[in-house]
């Protein structure tokens, strides 16, 4: 199944529309490439329409928000829900300010997103609790089985809350993804990054539930296929190893 995607994206070679925050986007982009996905990382809201109609996933990612940012996440999501695009939205940071809470306000209640991926304390928030926030960074929540069945309720779609276990709510069920390296919580943007891996998963046919999993399943077999290997003693070394890994035609995650 995993190999199947996997080839599938390859061949596909799916265009990814990112509006992402300022920190990931390079390492968005080589991420996407290594993949298998075409990444197109673009802010500005006189294209913002125009791109996300011509691409096949659409990523929101609130990291380095300003106002012309938001702009154009409204008119690149609406556009994407017009044209059968999907979207995902990543709420990072979004207890830290209300001005953060109000984009992700706007966004929701603007287009329809298809994934709201975050860490437990952006997903924590989402669902009205309260949050100890850490800035970007997670905060602490025990009851992620909860909090993502109550996202994906209240805003009508699928709820990924990653970290150690990956925990996805969807239509009143929990799945869950045990894969993954701890080196990745010490990567700045690892989440982000798999914020616009889903999306490519996303982008292909088949069912959502099942491609999603196997984006976090590819993703965490990739990170510990890195962490394996002799010459990775650190977050630092971890890193080109990971992007390799994400390209890998063998030995990873099958
Ligand atoms: N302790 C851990 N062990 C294994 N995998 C982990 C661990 N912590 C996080 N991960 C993995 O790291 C990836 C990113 O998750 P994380 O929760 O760190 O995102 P994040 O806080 O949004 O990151 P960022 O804001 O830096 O982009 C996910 O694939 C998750 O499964
Ligand atoms: C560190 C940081 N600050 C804003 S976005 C970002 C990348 C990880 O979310």
């Amino acid at each position: 199944m995993t190999q199947t995607l996997i080839q599938q994206l390859r061949s596909e070679r799916p265009l990814i529309h990112n509006i992402t925050n300022a920190v990931v986007m390079n390492y968005t982009a080589n991420g996407l490439l290594a993949l298998g996905a075409s990444p197109i990382m673009s802010n500005a809201v006189e294209e913002a329409g125009d791109v996300a109609r011509l691409a096949d996933g659409l990523l929101l990612n609130i990291g380095t928000l300003n106002e012309h940012q938001v702009e154009a996440m409204l008119e690149a999501g609406k556009a994407a829900n017009e044209a059968g695009v999907p979207v995902v939205l990543d709420p990072v940071g979004v207890a830290a300010t209300s001005y953060r809470a109000e984009a992700c306000r706007k966004i929701l209640s603007t287009v329809n997103v298809d994934v709201i991926k975050g860490n437990a304390g952006e997903l924590a928030f989402l669902a009205g609790e309260k949050v100890e926030t850490k800035g970007v960074d997670s905060g602490e929540a025990s009851n992620t089985e909860e909090i993502v069945l109550k996202v994906s309720e209240v805003y009508q779609t699928m709820a990924v809350c990653t970290g150690k276990t990956d925990v996805v709510g969807y239509n009143g069920e929990i799945f869950k993804n045990d894969t993954g390296h701890e080196w990745l919580s010490k990567v700045t943007g690892s989440g982000c990054l798999l914020g616009a891996v889903l999306t490519a998963f996303l982008s292909l046919p088949g069912d959502r539930v099942v491609n999603v999993q196997t984006g976090l399943y590819y993703f965490g077999k990739a990170a510990e296929h890195a962490a394996s290997l002799p010459h990775v003693s650190g977050s630092g070394t971890f890193v080109p190893a990971f992007i390799d890994a994400l390209g890998a035609e063998e030995e990873v995650g099958r």
